[in-house]
């Protein structure tokens, strides 16, 4: 058995990874955290979540020794924190045995130019920022498994890469076009915290965070192309679908992208690719992408879809499916059942 701490655990991906942890056959759960002055601090988690209802786990308030003794004292530490928590935190937590997953953007993007100008305050954290492998599990498997530190992906990154890393890596994309993605995302996407953005008489469907959402780079990066990303909150709890419209080269046919799918995935028991468009409901509470496409050769212009669950694939399930190639087990351990 592996021991499991995670920080952050009574927001949306915290929880989840504490339900994730619970029912892998592998992980034991040590300890579950919040911030020093948290609001939650000493609640059992069945408080604050209800389908936690039968867990007896309490939130314990975080500090600089619980901090340190958890780096020599469990074997892998999850962090569902703000990425500023992630950012400070990480040198610390790193320097013992335990291997450390962060859901947060702190350690995604390897310019730190870029990353002050998305996330507004500067990287200092060199040493971890140069460990950090990204996390996104189909494409990254080797360097994952040797991994210390996981930059686990965005959720909107995770949904857009899946659909169209096929294509980059097939060098099927008219580098003339930039890919255009669209996505949706329900409002776990943005947390547990009470906003007004978020509530539920505000919501309706709404583009958000145009031509300067911090997941752009973290996209551009990962696929190796410029693209033009465009986010927007549904009024819905979780899920994300993400409709990307592409040109491919001239002469590109059908076959040729279900062969670069098939290529991709055929033995990613996550990735699943449809005979027809899927919806969040598809993919809702589990740690699935689904994806479809279709081309129309005569315009060489593609529409691919991808669904997932942001908390699930989009952060937590993600998050474990990178410890079980840590640790050697199946890559849908826990997750498939
Ligand atoms: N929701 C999603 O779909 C996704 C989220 N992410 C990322 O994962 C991380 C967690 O997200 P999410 O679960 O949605 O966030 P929530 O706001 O739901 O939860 C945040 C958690 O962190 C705790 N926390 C807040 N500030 C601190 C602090 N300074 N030190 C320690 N703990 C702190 C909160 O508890 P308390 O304030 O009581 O201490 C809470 O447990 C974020 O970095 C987010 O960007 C990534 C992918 C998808
Ligand atoms: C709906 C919503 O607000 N979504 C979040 C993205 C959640 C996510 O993946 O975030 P990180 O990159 O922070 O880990 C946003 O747009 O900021």
């Amino acid at each position: 058995m592996y021991s499991v701490s995670i920080i952050g655990a009574s927001g949306y991906t915290g929880a989840q990874l504490v339900q994730l942890v619970i029912q892998h056959p592998k992980l034991a759960l040590a300890g579950t955290y919040v911030s020093e002055n948290s609001s939650d601090a000493s609640k059992n988690i069945a408080e604050l979540h209800g389908n936690l209802a039968h867990v007896n786990a309490t939130l314990t308030p975080i500090s600089d020794a619980a901090l340190k003794e958890m780096a020599d004292g469990v074997d892998f530490i999850f962090l569902a924190t703000p990425h500023e928590a992630s950012h400070d935190w990480m040198p610390v937590l790193s320097s013992g045995k335990a291997k450390v997953l962060d859901l947060s953007g702190a350690f995604r993007l390897k310019d730190t130019n870029v990353f002050e100008q998305f996330y507004g305050f500067p990287h200092t954290q060199e040493q971890s920022l140069a460990q950090a492998v990204y996390g996104l599990a189909e494409w990254h498997e080797a360097q994952i498994a040797s991994a210390d530190v996981i930059a686990v992906p965005g959720c909107y990154p995770t949904a857009s890469l899946s659909a169209l890393k096929p294509l980059a890596h097939n060098n099927l994309l008219d580098e003339s076009v930039r890919p255009v993605i669209n996505a949706v995302s329900g409002v776990s996407g943005a947390g547990r915290k009470a906003s007004l953005t978020t509530s539920f008489f505000e919501v309706s469907l709404q583009a958000y965070g145009v031509l300067g959402h911090r997941h752009t780079p973290e996209i551009e990066a990962y696929l190796g192309t410029p693209v033009i990303f465009t986010p927007h909150l549904g009024n819905f709890k979780r899920g994300i679908l993400a409709t990307v419209t592409v040109k491919v080269k001239a002469g590109t046919t059908s076959a040729q992208l279900e062969q670069a799918y098939t290529d991709a995935y055929a033995d990613k028991p996550i990735v699943r690719l449809r005979k027809s468009f899927p919806k969040i409901d598809d993919v809702a509470h589990t740690p699935f992408v689904d994806l479809h496409w279709k081309l129309d050769e005569a315009s060489g212009y593609a529409v691919i879809t991808a669904a997932i669950d942001n908390v699930m694939k989009g952060a937590a399930s993600q998050a474990i499916q990178c410890l079980n190639i840590m640790t050697k087990q199946p890559v849908e351990t826990g997750l498939v059942l």
